[in-house]
């Protein structure tokens, strides 16, 4: 559908998680130019490191308290998510994490780590930011042209709102979704 990225799951208690067998058949079926991220959240190093060794990754996404110290310890291109509690300083993650390819801004959940469906305040994402912006949290068909017009990311991240039920994409909400963000850049 023309998504530029497609995110492997590897954190276990998600409904999303996948084996890195379901890994590399996902892989396998994607068209080229299209970047995979591999998810994880506080994982052990060994873990990330097998799945580096075994499934063809271009970004790492590290969603969960991960310092910039193990972030950058694989000598890979990674992301840092940061989840939208109250009072987190953006400038300074950014100075922290300076090597990330951008920072994903996701809603603060007190029980889960992200692909909750929860939205944060919009009006939270700076007009400037040293790294690209990439809004996560919530976001839907319904809503996604908003978020644009607000928050102005250099790009989306969806979950929850292009499923069926937990874990369960739905072919026509992801369309839908894409149509919105196309006719956004289409009329602005
Ligand atoms: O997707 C998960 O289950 C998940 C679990 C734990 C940490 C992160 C997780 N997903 C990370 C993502 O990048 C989601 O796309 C992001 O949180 C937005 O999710 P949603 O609000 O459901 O669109």
């Amino acid at each position: 559908m023309g998504a530029d990225a497609l995110g492997l799951v590897f954190y276990p208690p998600s409904p999303r998680a996948v084996t890195v067998a379901q890994a590399q058949a996902v892989v396998a079926a994607l068209p080229p130019f299209v970047t995979v991220v591999a998810l994880f959240v506080d994982e052990q190093e060994e873990a990330v490191r097998d799945v580096l060794a075994n499934v063809r990754v271009d970004l790492l996404q590290f969603h969960g308290d991960e310092s910039p110290e193990y972030c950058r310890g694989f000598g890979r291109p990674y992301m840092k998510a940061i989840r939208m509690a109250e009072g987190v300083d953006l400038a300074q993650v950014a100075w922290r994490y300076h090597d990330s390819a951008g920072l994903l801004l996701d809603a603060w959940h007190p029980d889960a780590k992200g692909g909750t469906g929860a939205a944060f305040d919009w009006e939270r994402v700076p007009a400037q930011c040293s790294l690209p912006i990439v809004l996560a949290g919530g976001l839907t068909p319904d809503n996604v042209r908003q978020a644009l017009a607000v928050a102005r990311p250099y790009a989306l991240d969806v979950s929850s709102g292009v499923e069926s039920a937990k874990g369960i994409k739905d072919f026509d909400k992801m369309a839908a979704f894409l149509n919105e963000v196309y006719e956004f850049e289409r009329t602005g």
